[in-house]
C-alpha cells in the first residue's frame, strides 16, 4: 500500500472546535475544543455517558452537530472525498452485520475505499485475523475478534487518520498490548489516533495526549506529561495541618486527603525546603504520577460519573 503522509500540515489531524450536540434540552456533548495532532495518540478519556461517542459520531459526519465544527483533515468528513481513505474509524464493533463472513465484511469496506482482494488479505494479517476465522460468520465472532475485524475495516483504506471509540474493549491482555503496538506504530509513521476509553489506566500506556471528558465538557486536556505532573507531590508528615499552612503560605494548592496524607500542587523538592524551613518532619514524599492522574480523572469527572471513586477526599 503506498501512503501519502502529509504529516505536520495543519490539516493532517483532527480539529474541534466549539463542539456541542444537544438531544431536546439534555446536552450531550458541550462546547468541546481540542485538536489531535499528527504522530501521536490522542486519548478520548471520560466515564460512561459522558459524551464521547457522540463526539466521535460528529466526527465522522454520523451525528450532525447542533452547533461548532469538527474538522478532519482541514474539512468535515463528508466533504473528504473518499472519506475511508483517509479516516478509518471504528466506532461500534458490535454493529457489525452478524450474517456476513468477516471477509465478506471487509470486501465491502474495500470497495468503498477503492481497494482491492489484495488490501483484504493485508488487513486480516495485520489484525491478526486468520483465513479461517475471515470465513466464519461475524455472528459468531467473539468481542475481541470483532474489535480486530472493527480495526481492519477502519485500516482498509490505508488512512492517515483513526477514530476508535473504545477499542480494546474485549480485547484480552495479549490483544490490547498487540493493539497497543500497531496504534503506536501508526503513530510513529506520521498517523493521527484518537481513541476513547473510560479507563485511565488503558489510556494512559499509549496515548501521548490527553483530552479528559465529563458531563459533556472538557475537563482536562494535555500531554500526558503535563497531566500527571498536575497530579501532584504526595506528602506524610504527623504535622499535616502544619505543613498544609506553610505549603498554602508559600502559594501551592493543598488537599488533605482520606489515605492521611497530603496532596500539593508543590514540586517534592519545594514540599522537602518548606518543610526544613519550618521544621517539620516528613515521612513520605513522592510524585502523584499515575495514581495523581486517576485521582484527578475521578475528581474532575465525580459529579458526572455514575458512582465516584473519590469519596473522602477534602479540599
Ligand atoms: N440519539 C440520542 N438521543 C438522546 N440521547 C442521546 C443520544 N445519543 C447519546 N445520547 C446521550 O448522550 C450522552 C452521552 O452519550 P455517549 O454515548 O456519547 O457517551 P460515552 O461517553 O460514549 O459513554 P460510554 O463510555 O458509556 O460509551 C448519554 O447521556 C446518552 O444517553
Amino acid at each position: 500500500m503506498s501512503r501519502a503522509r502529509p504529516g505536520g500540515e495543519p490539516g493532517d489531524m483532527i480539529q474541534i472546535e466549539n463542539l456541542t450536540r444537544r438531544y431536546g434540552g439534555f446536552t450531550a456533548v458541550d462546547d468541546i475544543t481540542f485538536t489531535a495532532r499528527p504522530g501521536r495518540v490522542t486519548g478520548f478519556l471520560g466515564p460512561n455517558g459522558a459524551g464521547k461517542s457522540t463526539a466521535m459520531r460528529m466526527m465522522v459526519g454520523l451525528t450532525t452537530p447542533s452547533s461548532g465544527t469538527a474538522l478532519v483533515l482541514g474539512r468535515p468528513y463528508r466533504a473528504l472525498p473518499t472519506p475511508t481513505r483517509h479516516v478509518g474509524a471504528m466506532l461500534d464493533a458490535t454493529a457489525q452485520h452478524a450474517g456476513r463472513t468477516g471477509r465478506e465484511t471487509l470486501n465491502l469496506a474495500a470497495v468503498m475505499a477503492g481497494r482491492g482482494r489484495r488490501d483484504v488479505d493485508a488487513a486480516l494479517e495485520r489484525v491478526g485475523l486468520t483465513s479461517r476465522e475471515a470465513e466464519r460468520r461475524v455472528g459468531n465472532y467473539s468481542l475481541g475478534m470483532r474489535q480486530r475485524l472493527g480495526l481492519a475495516g477502519a485500516l482498509i483504506g490505508d488512512p492517515q487518520v483513526l477514530v476508535l471509540d473504545e477499542p480494546a474493549n474485549g480485547l484480552d491482555p495479549a490483544g490490547i498490548r498487540w493493539m497497543r503496538g500497531l496504534l503506536r506504530d501508526f503513530a510513529a509513521e506520521g498517523g493521527t489516533v484518537l481513541l476513547s476509553s473510560h479507563l485511565l489506566h488503558e489510556v494512559e500506556q499509549i496515548a501521548q495526549d490527553l483530552v479528559m471528558i465529563g458531563r459533556g465538557r472538557i475537563v482536562a486536556q494535555g500531554t500526558k506529561e503535563e497531566l500527571l505532573q498536575a497530579g501532584g507531590t504526595l506528602v506524610r508528615s504527623p504535622d499535616l495541618a502544619g505543613l498544609g499552612t506553610a505549603l498554602e503560605r508559600d502559594g501551592h494548592e493543598v488537599t488533605l486527603r482520606a489515605e492521611g496524607d497530603l496532596r500539593t500542587t508543590a514540586t517534592a523538592e519545594e514540599v522537602a525546603r518548606l518543610a526544613l524551613a519550618a521544621q517539620l518532619l516528613v515521612t513520605e514524599l513522592r510524585t502523584a504520577g499515575g495514581s495523581g492522574l486517576e485521582e484527578m480523572f475521578l475528581q474532575l469527572t465525580a459529579a458526572d460519573a455514575r458512582e465516584t471513586g473519590a469519596e473522602g477526599v477534602a479540599a
